[in-house]
């Protein structure tokens, strides 16, 4: 996973061109690029690291590199990405950096270097001030320094320890960027939508709750209600820490499922605008940011709650309960698919990656196998402070309560086992369902399964997913769709529908994507989880623990 991977200070100063003698200026590579502050002290940028002298040495808390050559084991480089901050103190004698160390397996921890600046008659800002622009300028890149954060912690998100993760692990790592920070802890269901409504969006850049995937649906929805709601969605990245059990958003736009690592692709994200899908039931419109789900998948989510005790077991047996009983789901369903086949997808898949991402807010006739393509939301993708009095966009295709859109035709589907319909690819992190989803291409990535099938293929496709072959499987239809409507049959019974993993009555309702219309910050402007062209022999999940 390229997020692990790459944090953490390396030791490959053979990567770096630039030979530092200390001390003797004459043999710079640079003159802008080594900044010797005095014998023996002079550190590098090097093209993907800065480099220090290794005798020098770095402590847990802020430590004193004045000259002294105690060697405590410390790495002689620190990755650009690593970098939180740098900066002259306050007497202007102290150069202070600000880095991320991967103390353990995926956890990162604040680590400081300080180091003497020596009187000189110029002055230190003469040198050191331009180098610490050069270095921040690496080390963020295109990503805005200094975020100002709207953050909410939900105590009782997933197993708990929201409150410690946030305060122990996270919040130090946000105070290293210089991030300005609003913290909030939320005290009851749905507090994060009240509050959205009215946030002063101005004086913020990036919302982040601390939480599951049920907080950032939440923030959307709240931001999604307010009469300016396109200028909010498109103004507001909205990220994610992750501190529940699925924790979807974060393994899908950080590469990883804990809480430090996604702290530090947050403070190095880069603005990716992202599908949002307004799901329409009786007169309620929600927006959906990563999933729908009726039938195995929303009766394994929503229908396993009271087994919670058991931990990651209830899904199995939950799972195993349900294909032993064969359980279908009866519906009938009406779809504008814009994409019909497997190979058709991946061509479009293939396309747009390497096209870059970029490119993925423009939707292009040639993804559309009806050639009409999917034409995308104009207020997505224009400035957003013509957006001031625009609430959500209007429904193209009405809601389940109008008369059934023209050209789409309900087809019965008697042995419905599944209906699982996806913005992002994982739904946690061993489940890349859906391997083909685009962060803003304007369509959602469809899957349908038959319920009647015998046990043992069922638990074959359960494995598909982590093993990556579920999107080629035969059992498995998998399309590009832009709205659908579904109507499930005995809904006097009870039964789950799913949205974003948050339980919705189990009536008929509708969907239609909007393009881009929302924003979030990511590592990459793409999704972090592999696509469905090149399966390696990994699976998804040694992919994320690796
Ligand atoms: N203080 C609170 N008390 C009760 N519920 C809360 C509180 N704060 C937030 N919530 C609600 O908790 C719900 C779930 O939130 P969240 O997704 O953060 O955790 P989770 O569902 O436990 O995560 P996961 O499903 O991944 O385990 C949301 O609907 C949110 O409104």
């Amino acid at each position: 996973m390229a997020t692990d991977a790459s944090v953490g200070p390396t030791k490959t100063a053979q990567s770096n061109n630039a030979q530092i003698d200390e001390g003797n200026s004459s043999n710079r590579i640079n003159d802008n690029e080594v900044l010797v502050l005095s014998p023996g002290v002079a550190l590098n940028l090097g093209r993907d690291a800065l480099f220090i002298p290794e005798r020098l040495t770095t402590k847990p808390n802020r430590s004193c590199l004045c000259g002294s050559s105690v060697s405590t084991g410390t790495p002689n480089s620190i990755p650009y990405y690593n970098i939180l901050w740098a900066e002259i103190s306050e007497d202007r004698s102290w150069l202070l950096i600000d880095y991320a160390h991967e103390d353990k397996p995926h956890h990162l921890v604040v680590r400081n270097l300080k180091v003497a600046i020596p009187a000189a008659p110029a002055g230190p800002e003469d040198q050191v001030s331009p180098w610490i622009e050069l270095l921040l300028d690496r080390s963020y890149g295109t990503s805005v320094r200094r975020k100002r954060a709207w953050v909410l912690v939900n105590p009782h998100a997933g197993p708990g320890g929201a409150d410690k993760i946030w305060e122990k692990q996270v919040k130090p790592i946000f105070e290293a960027a210089r991030m300005p920070m609003t913290i909030v802890r939320t005290t009851y269901s749905g507090e994060a939508v009240d509050l959205a409504q009215v946030l002063d969006i101005d004086q913020y850049d990036i919302a982040i709750p601390c939480s599951g995937d049920g907080l950032p649906h939440e923030v959307f929805n709240g931001l999604g209600k307010r009469p300016d709601a396109r200028r909010a969605l498109s103004k507001i990245a909205v990220c994610h820490i992750p501190c529940g059990s699925g924790n979807a958003m974060s393994c899908n736009l950080y590469g990883t499922h804990r809480p430090t690592l996604a702290a530090l692709a947050i403070i190095k994200g880069v603005p990716t605008r992202l599908d949002l899908v307004s799901v329409t039931q009786g007169d309620r419109r929600t927006l959906s940011f990563l999933s729908q789900a009726l039938g195995v998948i929303a009766d394994l989510d929503l229908g396993t709650e009271h087994m919670r005790w058991m931990g990651a077991a209830r899904f199995t047996v939950g799972f195993l309960t349900l294909v032993m009983q064969k359980k279908t789901y009866p519906c009938d369903i009406a779809v504008k698919v814009e994409i019909e086949h497997k190979e058709h997808v991946k061509k479009h898949y293939r396309e747009r990656v390497t096209q870059g991402s970029a490119s993925e807010s423009e939707v292009g006739d040639e993804q559309s196998e009806n050639g009409k393509g999917n034409v995308p939301e104009a207020s997505a993708s224009g400035p957003a402070d013509n957006l001031d009095d625009l609430g959500l966009p209007p429904l193209k295709y009405g809601t389940v309560m109008d008369k059934l859109p023209e050209g789409w035709e309900l087809v019965p589907h008697e042995n419905l086992g599944s209906f699982y319909c996806g913005n992002m690819a994982y739904m946690a992190p061993d489940a890349n369902f859906f391997s083909a989803a685009l962060a803003n291409d304007g369509l959602m990535d469809l899957v349908t399964t038959d319920g009647d099938v015998s046990p043992l293929k069922s638990i074959g496709l359960q494995l598909a997913v982590d093993s990556g072959e579920f999107f080629d499987s035969p059992l498995v239809t998998y399309r590009k769709v832009s709205a659908y409507r579904i109507i499930p049959r005995n809904t006097g019974k009870g039964g789950y529908i799913s949205i974003d993993g948050e339980a919705i009555p189990f009536e008929p309702f509708q969907a239609e994507i909007h393009q881009g219309l929302g924003l979030t910050l990511s590592k990459r402007g793409t999704f972090e989880a592999p696509g469905p062209l090149n399966w390696d022999k990994v699976t998804n999940s040694e992919r994320l623990m690796a």
